[in-house]
């Protein structure tokens, strides 16, 4: 059942709606998808996940010409600005050439003064006029380039999350959420330089220095030649150093991108952090990463056994000064040389002064743009890195299919389910520890209407059920159906639209109540609806007590509610969806009695008319199954009613023997006090 990854473009990533977010076709960019190759490995090995290292998020970077691809939907936008660029760049280099004239007319003994006048006059004002061509147009181009860049990088950004979102579990237990937030951040970023600025100036340089040996050439061939030995030696010099710039960038992103792994996890987590007096950790943690200056005796880093962003940053500015000391020293060395040369080419009569003075400046446009086309190539190269990485997350194929791979068949979509549940010897073993079988010849049928509860052992596969009916993971053999349906030959969004799903820790997101109560509902529902259903969920009580009521804000992740609300509040999400299936994953296990007894009245009250599975540790919350399963070492022990397997179930009379033991001194204690 599990499906091949392939390459695919952003529109193909999901069946999600997300508007309008061009495709920029990627089909041509070939991709190393590196968590598949560790996954490889582990199977190979016959490792666990706990002993593989942590899978990076990285492709094969593109082609120059595929990472311009990219940018293909602003090409014509770009086009343009190259033009302003070429007529601008011109229209600037010119400028020398022409100053000269002034120069020649100042020493010109032919030329009487007040032809020297209007001859420098005339010049100067061409110049003015020239410069100011040259400004407008290079606004024009700046600004043009500048919209490219920002289409770009938010087509990008819309790809990479659009994909992202309809991934499948196993990536999400393969990757973490930080490393993804900083390929949507930094590395976006990077590549948005890039592209919008890296390559045009990149491309500058280029037409800039070749106008200026053009012109050079014009002037005195003689001079060009010396003098462009020396720009090549600049250039050749200066190429390792570009190279090793571009591998310290690389290195940087990707240990900022572990940091920030790092910090996300802190910060998502400050109770847990501050519970465990762990801040100190933390810092540690993250100061690994990002490296602490006041550590070191000296100005510089302390070498460490972990890299760090301040020290990589450290070799990233030795080795970019020097790059820029190399250009530019090295340019003042060659334009001083070609000057020498030059007065004696003007001491000979095979120069004017005002040609000389022109080539000096060009000498001066050759080595700055030789410098440009270096350095922006180094953040070219920045950007080819950053782009492998998120093509990598764009292109990833999800290992649920939102198609069928024969393309012809659509996908099921019943418009009604009766909600009947068939598992047929259904085993599973997760993508990540694929030599563990988690699920062994499961098979179980759930009539319409009626409640099996999954009890056992911890880690006997529970949770896995409930995963694996909503398709969190495809089961590696045997099959599940709903109605008949095989669930692959359902529409995803069709067979989640069935089913309501009630975590033991329930997600709430930074939104009002009532955009909680409403997030997977594509429907109009009215107060009153929304008032009823909350009010079956025993939720409406204590939101009607709040000043804003239904529009109370309740905190990222929900932090501003208790445990027992938040469990309420997602059993009326789950309702308010329709659902015919519901799945409760221990809705009740971490709450107290008080809070227990409220979520089960909702709980008792939302299975009425629906299929329901509920997972649970508690026995008394499970006994009025209409069948209850006991899973044990990864299979059924034994299924029936509370009554049966008291008689049958050896597993099941333990779970009991154990529940009475803990509760017993509690009653009996309880009896004497009253
Ligand atoms: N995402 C995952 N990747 C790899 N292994 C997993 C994953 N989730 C669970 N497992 C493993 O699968 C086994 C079954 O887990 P599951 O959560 O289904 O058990 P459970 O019966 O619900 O346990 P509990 O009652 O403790 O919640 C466990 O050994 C667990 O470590």
């Amino acid at each position: 059942m599990n499906s091949q990854r392939h390459t695919k473009t952003i529109d193909e990533a999901t069946d999600i709606e997300l508007g309008d977010v061009d495709p920029i076709s990627l089909k041509d960019i070939p991709l190393k998808d590196n968590t598949t190759a560790a996954s490889t490995e582990a199977t190979g090995s016959g490792s666990d996940a706990g002993s593989k290292e942590e899978p990076q998020l990285e492709s094969t970077p593109p082609t120059f010409f595929q990472f311009l691809l990219l940018a293909k939907p602003e090409l014509p936008l770009l086009l343009f600005s190259f033009a302003l660029l070429i007529v601008a760049d011109i229209s600037n280099q010119l400028l020398p050439i022409i100053i000269a004239r002034a120069y020649n007319a100042l020493v010109d003994p032919l030329l009487d003064p007040s032809d020297r006048t209007h001859e420098i006059n005339f010049t100067m004002m061409l110049v003015f006029i020239l410069t100011l061509v040259g400004a407008v147009l290079g606004w024009f181009r700046l600004c043009i380039q500048g919209l490219a860049g920002e289409r770009v990088v938010a087509r990008l950004r819309l790809g990479m999350y659009k994909s992202v979102l309809s991934q499948d579990m196993s990536f999400y237990d393969e990757t973490k959420s930080g490393e993804v937030v900083s390929r949507l951040g930094s590395d976006a970023t990077l590549l948005q330089g890039s592209l919008s600025s890296g390559i045009p100036e990149l491309l500058s340089g280029v037409v800039r220095a070749i106008i200026c040996i053009i012109l050079m050439f014009y002037l005195s061939a003689k001079l060009t030649g010396m003098t462009l030995g020396g720009v090549f030696v600049i250039f050749f010099l200066s190429f390792p150093l570009g190279k090793c710039l571009k591998t310290l960038s690389r290195l940087y992103q990707n240990t900022l991108g572990e940091a920030q792994t790092r910090s996300t996890e802190a910060l998502g987590s400050p109770r847990t952090v501050q519970s465990f007096v762990a801040e100190e950790k933390e810092l540690n943690r993250y100061a690994e990463k990002i490296g602490d200056p006041d550590k070191s005796k000296n100005w510089w880093p302390a070498a460490s056994d972990e890299r760090n962003t301040y020290e990589i940053g450290f070799k990233k500015v030795m080795v970019n000064s020097s790059f820029y000391t190399l250009i530019f020293g090295g340019g003042f060395f060659f334009l001083y040389l070609s000057l020498w040369y030059g007065f004696h080419l003007v001491n000979n009569g095979e120069l004017s002064i005002g040609d000389l003075t022109a080539f000096q400046s060009y000498v001066f446009q050759v080595s700055f743009s030789v410098g440009q086309v270096a350095g922006n190539l180094a953040r070219v190269y920045e950007g080819i890195g950053a782009s492998g990485r998120m093509l990598y997350l764009m292109n990833r194929e999800p290992a649920i299919p939102s198609k069928r791979e024969d393309d012809d068949v659509p996908l099921e979509e019943p418009e009604h389910m009766d909600g009947r549940i068939e598992f047929k010897n259904v085993s599973f073993a997760y993508p990540s520890r694929p030599n563990s079988k988690v699920l062994r010849d499961f098979s179980l049928v759930i009539p319409q209407n009626t409640t099996a509860a999954l009890v056992g052992s911890s880690g006997a596969g529970k949770s896995t059920i409930v995963s694996l009916l909503q398709r969190f993971y495809d089961a590696t053999s045997g099959s599940i159906t709903i109605d008949g349906h095989e669930i692959t030959d359902l529409k995803l969004a069709c067979l989640r639209h069935n089913i309501g799903y009630v975590e033991q820790e329930p997600q709430l997101f930074g939104f009002t109540v009532r955009e909680n109560l409403l997030y997977g509902v594509t429907r109009e529902v009215s107060q009153e609806e929304l008032e009823r259903v909350c009010r079956d969920a025993n939720a409406h009580d204590f939101i009607d007590s709040w000043p804003e009521k239904y529009e109370t804000f309740v905190g990222e992740k929900g932090v501003k509610v208790s445990g027992g609300q938040k469990q309420r509040l997602a059993i009326a999400r789950a309702l308010l969806t329709d659902c015919r299936i519901l799945l409760l994953d221990e809705a009740t296990s971490a709450l107290d009695s008080e809070s227990e007894a409220l979520v089960q009245q909702a709980i008792d009250k939302a299975m009425q008319n629906r299929t329901v599975i509920i997972v649970a540790h508690r026995l008394s919350t499970v006994m009025q199954a209409d069948q209850i399963v006991v899973m044990d070492d990864h299979q059924i022990e034994g299924t029936g009613t509370h009554e049966e397997l008291i008689q049958s179930s050896k597993k099941y009379q333990d779970l009991i023997r154990r529940q009475s033991v803990m509760i017993k001194p509690i009653t009996e204690s309880f009896s004497k006090a009253v």
